[in-house]
């Protein structure tokens, strides 16, 4: 047996994941040992209470509520407690400290990274995150390590499983909102309160992290248009269908320039939107997640997998520790966060995408022609038009499909559409992502 130094990990939180790592630390001991060339000491794992039950049995003597005194004298400090606070305050500590960090907190990093990589780049430190976006799907390490010497143009992610799960459930058996949330949250995908899922506050958060790596520009989460899919009904994903599209909440990031300014910005925005199901991202099924990377010279990538549960985000949290690990073997600084670029985040007025609009109106001569106009009038050009006729009220039901229009125009267009005298109501506006 080879005689190996210690680097020693202090563990904050033994929930979901951090009782994960836990216990393949303590499992997987020797084979890291030799695959790092150090061995992983654990020297402690803060919790709430150490007398909680858990389904996880860790060691008692391990647990303690004091996480400040057990990251002093700590190589590297995993932090999986989630939240804000004191997570914030132990990872600044932390590094202080002279510790490298792994985190999966992606609430805490769209909201204080720059704070935080500010703090470990001071020191030398590393902060690594791959379980934050995307749980065990490598996507962190990728774009900023393989992708490193490229240009990313555009990701479009599948960031969040629940809500994922509940359009697939919509599209796949024809449920309502109400009725897949029910069955995710009988399957243990939802939260008791699932707002942060349906609300895509979640995804948005993952949109800010995946933006300011991709682009090297700072995104706070604040800067993200977030739109969650409470607004998303059977009938739209049904349409969707019959058009051969899906419903997915996407989160958006995007190199842009402006076509009036020539001005060079970036956008970051999550929101549910018609893929065509020629599209990869369009076969994710379930709670799965997916990134779908267009890299100026690799062209599109896919990654795909697991994007949350414990034990597959564990493996991500460990792929941290052990490159981090390996840097203390072989010595030298930790990677800095790479924000050199500092784009500008544009508003979503200055997007341009597709979008499906579906109209309720008089079925009498010369509407189709009236609405017409009104996109004309916009700059918004039409591409495709299903009508069907009700017997029962005599109404028509149009759905357009517009050419690639710039999100202002397309407002203007259907508060002019709402205030025409031929149309009863604009029922819904769905966008249109990723090449057919
Ligand atoms: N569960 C998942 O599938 C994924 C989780 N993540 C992230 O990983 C982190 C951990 O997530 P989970 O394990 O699911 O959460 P969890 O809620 O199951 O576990 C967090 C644990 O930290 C403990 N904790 C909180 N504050 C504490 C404090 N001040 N002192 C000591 N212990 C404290 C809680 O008691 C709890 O046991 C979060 O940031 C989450 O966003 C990321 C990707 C996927
Ligand atoms: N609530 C999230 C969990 C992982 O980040 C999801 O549903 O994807
Ligand atoms: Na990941």
């Amino acid at each position: 047996m080879i005689e190996y130094r210690s680097i020693r990990v202090a563990l904050l939180g033994a929930g979901s994941v951090g009782s994960q790592v836990a216990r393949l630390l303590l499992e997987q001991g020797d084979e890291l040992a030799n695959r790092i060339g150090a061995r992983i000491e654990l020297v402690g794992i803060a919790v709430r209470d150490v007398d909680a039950p858990r389904d996880v049995a860790l060691p008692r003597e391990l647990l303690t509520t004091d996480a400040e005194s057990l990251i002093l004298g700590a190589d590297i400090v995993i932090e999986l407690m989630g939240g804000l606070e004191p997570a914030r305050t132990l990872i600044l500590k932390a590094v202080s400290s002279g510790a490298d960090v792994v985190s999966g907190n992606k609430a805490l990093l769209a909201t204080h990274g720059p704070e935080l990589f500010a703090a470990a780049e001071q020191v030398g430190a590393q902060l690594s995150y791959e379980a934050a976006v995307g749980g065990a799907i490598p996507i962190i390490r990728p774009l900023r390590d393989s992708l490193a010497g490229d240009r990313i143009d555009r990701i479009l992610g599948i960031v969040n499983g629940t809500t994922n799960f509940i359009l697939d459930r919509m599209d796949t058996t024809g449920a309502s909102l109400e009725d897949a949330l029910a069955t995710a949250t009988e399957l243990g995908y939802a939260e008791a309160d699932p707002t942060a899922d349906i609300g895509g506050y979640d995804a948005a958060q993952k949109a800010a992290i995946l933006a300011s790596l991709a682009f090297h520009t700072s995104v706070p989460v604040d800067r993200v248009h977030r739109e969650g899919i409470t607004g998303v009904t059977a009938a739209q994903v049904e349409s969707a269908k019959r058009a051969g599209y899906v419903v997915k909440l996407l989160a958006i990031c995007e190199r842009l320039a402006d076509p009036e300014t020539g001005e060079e910005g970036v956008s970051a925005r999550v929101y549910p939107a018609m893929v065509h199901r020629s599209h990869p991202l369009a076969a994710v099924h379930g709670a799965n997640n997916a990134v779908f990377v267009e890299a100026a010279a690799a062209g599109p990538l896919m990654f795909y997998g697991a994007g949350a549960g414990g034990v597959q985000t564990a493996s991500a949290v460990l792929g941290d520790l052990v490159a981090i690990a390996r840097r203390h073997v072989l010595g030298g600084p930790g990677t800095a966060e790479s924000t050199h670029a500092e784009l500008p985040v544009l508003e979503i007025g200055r997007i341009t995408t597709r979008y499906a609009i579906t109209i309720e109106a008089a079925d009498q001569p010369g509407v189709l022609a009236t609405i017409a106009h009104v996109f004309a009038d916009h700059g918004v050009s039409v591409g495709e038009l299903e009508q069907t006729i009700n017997d029962e009220n005599g109404r028509a039901t149009l759905v357009i499909g517009t050419h690639e229009a710039r999100e202002s125009a397309l407002a203007e267009t259907v508060a002019a559409l709402a205030d025409s005298p031929v149309v009863t109501s604009v029922a819904s506006v769905i966008r249109v992502e990723g090449a057919e």
